[in-house]
């Protein structure tokens, strides 16, 4: 495992650069319960960052506590080298974190394109008094906005639905599409909530390639939680395994999947 901060080039080419978010010594309770317990871990400039682990083992929790969703209790977040206040989501959405969620949460009745318009928010700065006074400002903005959302598009092969309503979509294009939401939004860094639970073999293979494009193309820093351990190790340079709250490994695929006490927690050995 690469424990050093300096650059690296992975086998397939990419480079993976300093620390980019840090998570130190992070406890979350929801009353009684303690849904992660103390755990730290890094995210670097550039990679495909893996949290896995069984059901409740605190995954959802620990993206909830990236996003902003979740203020811990206990521990530090720090954010390009600074520690992070406690935030509300749309302050850590600014901050150039983006993501998608388990249940898709896309608006039925519009457009594909609709859609994919509402993750350029951040970037509208035009308000209504500004568009009044400054109409040629507001002009280019929305040039601007439609060639990024007509970029992301493309990228992500959906040209052909642009203008379906997304209720009407298969679920493996909803997910496409809640995709391309996300990065229409220019993040740093994005956070993918399972994003190949309730898939088939083929549409799981279609999002690793778009995951693994978005990574290539664009540079996006990626963290994605996974339930399923297989679709994740080919993905990810590295991986951080939760299992009841406690983080039980860290490092790379390999390194995880002869890791002793992961390969209890997935093959159900009983605990104290
Ligand atoms: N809002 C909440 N209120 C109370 N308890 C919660 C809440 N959210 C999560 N928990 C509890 O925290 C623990 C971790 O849950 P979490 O959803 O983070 O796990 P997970 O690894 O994402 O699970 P899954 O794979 O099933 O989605 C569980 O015991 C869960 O019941």
């Amino acid at each position: 495992m690469k424990d050093s901060v300096e650059p690296y080039v992975t086998p397939d080419g990419r480079t993976i650069g300093g620390v980019m978010m840090e998570m130190r010594n992070i406890t979350l309770r929801f009353g009684g319960v303690e849904a992660i317990k103390d755990i730290s871990f890094d995210i670097r400039q550039g990679e495909i960052r893996a949290i896995i682990g069984p059901n409740g083992a605190g995954k959802s929790s620990m993206l909830n506590v990236i996003s902003g969703f979740y203020n811990p209790q206990e521990g530090e977040v720090w954010f390009r080298g600074e520690k992070r206040p406690p935030m509300k989501p749309y302050q850590v959405a600014r901050q150039g974190v983006a993501r998608t969620f388990q249940n898709i949460a896309l608006f039925n009745g519009m457009s594909v394109l609709d859609n994919v318009m509402t993750g350029r928010l951040r970037h509208m700065k035009a308000g209504l008094w500004s568009q009044a006074l400054w109409k040629g400002r507001a002009e280019r903005e929305e040039v601007e906005n439609r060639e990024a959302v007509e970029k992301i598009i493309d990228f992500l092969e959906i040209q052909s639905i642009r203008k379906t309503p997304v209720g009407r979509l298969p679920y493996g294009l909803k997910k496409r599409v809640e995709l391309a939401r996300a990065l229409a939004a220019g993040p740093e860094l994005l956070l993918l909530d399972e994003p190949m639970a309730g898939m088939n073999v083929e549409e799981k293979e279609d999002m690793s390639r778009f995951i693994l494009d978005v990574n290539d193309e664009f540079g996006t820093t990626i963290a994605l939680i996974e339930h399923d351990m297989g679709v994740v190790m080919d993905l990810s340079d590295r991986v951080v395994v939760m299992d009841y709250g406690r983080k039980i490994g860290d490092g790379t695929p390999d390194e995880v999947r002869n890791n002793p006490d992961v390969i209890d927690a997935y093959l159900g050995v009983a605990h104290d």
